[in-house]
């Protein structure tokens, strides 16, 4: 892979990669707390015909820096903005999975200029309670990520998936093991301090929601309620549970590609009726 860095302000190590042809417009990727950036490799090859790729490791994860302490969805939102403009790129298109997607609506709200078109995936705006981040924080510190790698395949993937003992299960149970236990836990923090329930309305991007319809740990209402606040967002659930990317590759592909040719779409097209804020509320499996 190769893999090379930025610094950012704070004197955080941000790895990178890009695939795909230069000149191209750039599509970059956000993974899910606890991977890394090869969480995308089943959609690389497909993406790169189209796009130039711009892939990181969110800060405590893979080759990037793993500073001690809390990290918040600001930081994590502008390590994107600064890799940006070390790269002197003024624009992309964002696609975010889970931890990704929470920096996705960041950037939506408070960096717009940057984003062109914002895919928001197997995410959700509030993941209380925090006393469970605060639970799983403390479980890694004292037993290390072996202590959350089984129960978070069992969230990620389906039971039947699962089962078929598909190959990237290895991968992905590969990459939790391996994860730093500092910048696991200062990400954890992030997510439970982070409430992004208002800033839906603030987006006014063309945006597509992805969910997964046997998502436990962010459920279709929290996709829904995301795509009400976002004015004129889409909404589409993959058959999965919570890497869709991985569980469904073509078909998450597919809603992505077929959503960045096709916006604005059809005139006409019904948009989602906007969600009330308690449907955030439903609870989670963290
Ligand atoms: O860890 C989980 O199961 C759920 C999750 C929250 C943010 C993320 O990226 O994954």
């Amino acid at each position: 892979m190769m893999i090379d860095h930025i610094v950012t302000g704070d004197g955080c190590r941000i790895a990178y990669r890009f695939d795909g042809p230069a000149g191209a417009p750039v599509l970059m990727l956000s993974s899910s707390l606890g991977t890394t950036m090869e969480m995308w490799e089943p959609q690389i090859s497909t993406f790169a015909e189209q796009f130039r790729v711009l892939r990181y490791d969110t800060r405590g994860h893979g080759g990037s820096d793993a500073p001690p302490g809390a990290y918040s969805l600001d930081r994590l939102g502008r390590d994107v903005v600064e890799l940006l403009d070390v790269l002197g790129i003024p624009l992309v298109h964002f696609c975010g999975l889970s931890l990704g997607g929470m920096v996705g609506q960041w950037l939506g709200a408070r960096a717009p200029e940057r984003i062109e078109r914002l895919v928001l995936a197997h995410t959700s705006a509030f993941m209380g309670p925090p006393s469970a981040w605060d639970g799983r924080i403390v479980l890694i510190r004292e037993k290390g990520m072996a202590a959350v790698a089984e129960a978070s395949i069992e969230r990620w993937f389906t039971a039947e998936f699962v089962k078929k003992g598909d190959a990237c299960l290895d991968r992905v149970r590969g990459m939790l093991l391996t994860t730093n236990v500092a910048g696991y836990a200062g990400c954890c923090a992030a997510i439970r301090d982070m409430d992004l329930r208002r800033l839906g309305e603030l987006i006014d991007l063309p945006t597509l929601v992805i969910g997964g319809d046997a998502d436990p740990a962010t459920p279709p209402a929290h996709s829904e309620a995301l795509a009400g606040a976002i004015r004129g967002s889409r909404l589409l659930f993959l058959s999965a549970a919570h890497l869709g990317n991985l569980e469904q590759p073509a078909d998450f592909a597919r809603a992505v590609l077929s959503f960045l040719d096709s916006w604005p779409g059809e005139p006409g097209e019904a948009m989602p009726e906007r969600s009330v804020m308690s449907d955030f509320n439903v609870e989670t499996e963290i």
